[in-house]
């Protein structure tokens, strides 16, 4: 299982500066929506010049003009673009299909689809996304009794690729490699722990 970390950030110093603390430790280096929306697509393109050895996943969290908005994120360096698991069906395709083109891979992040997740999983991995986020934003994450088990038994129930997405820490990183995952994410774990570089070490030995 990869480790992913959200760099969860809204400047740049402070993107380059996490992803240097943690960059030993992880697979998967996550430009935030946040930092996106804050800084701008050129965000990736540091991102990648400073970690070329690591794949970089531009969290765009597309929603419409799939093909439009994935091609911006290849051209910039992303690796990994997502687009919404909740979009359109042809957004979803224009995405795959940016892909194709830049032979990049796309994420659909499942984030805000709770009814029917697992059939919505399916639908969305025979579009052609190299594999589904199953995830819980931050702000389903700050209510109470929140927990991930709804994510890992809808991952291992959807017999496709998936990655776990929504507040990962070290008591549970395990149970999302146990539950099949292929990439972990983990934000707040990590960018709010006193020390990230030792954090990520951690969750990275709690996945092995
Ligand atoms: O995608 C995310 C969220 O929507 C904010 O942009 C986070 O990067 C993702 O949830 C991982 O962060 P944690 O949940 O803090 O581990």
């Amino acid at each position: 299982m990869k480790l992913q970390v959200a760099l969860d950030v809204v400047d740049l110093p402070a993107a380059l500066r996490l992803a240097h603390q943690v960059a030993e430790h992880v697979d998967i280096l996550e430009l935030g929506t946040p930092l996106v929306k804050s800084v701008g697509i050129g965000a990736v393109s540091a991102i990648k010049a400073a970690h070329p050895d690591k794949l970089v996943f531009a969290d765009l969290k597309t929603a419409d003009a799939g093909e439009l908005e994935a091609a911006m994120a290849f051209e910039a360096g992303a690796d990994l673009v997502t687009v919404m698991g909740a979009a359109d069906d042809d957004t979803v395709r224009g995405a795959v299909a940016a892909g194709r083109k830049y032979g990049k891979e796309v994420v659909a992040d499942m984030i805000t689809v709770v009814e029917d997740r697992v059939a919505r999983i399916r639908e969305v991995a025979k579009l052609g996304v190299a594999f589904v986020e199953i995830h819980a934003g931050l702000d389903e994450q700050a209510r109470p009794g929140y927990t991930i088990d709804t994510l890992l038994e809808d991952g291992r129930q959807a017999g496709v690729p998936f990655s776990i997405a929504g507040g990962i820490k070290t008591d549970t990183i395990a149970a999302v490699r146990d539950a099949g995952a292929t990439v972990a994410v983990a934000g707040g774990a990590i960018y709010n722990a006193p020390n990230p570089t030792t954090a990520a070490q951690q969750l990275k030995k709690h996945a092995a």
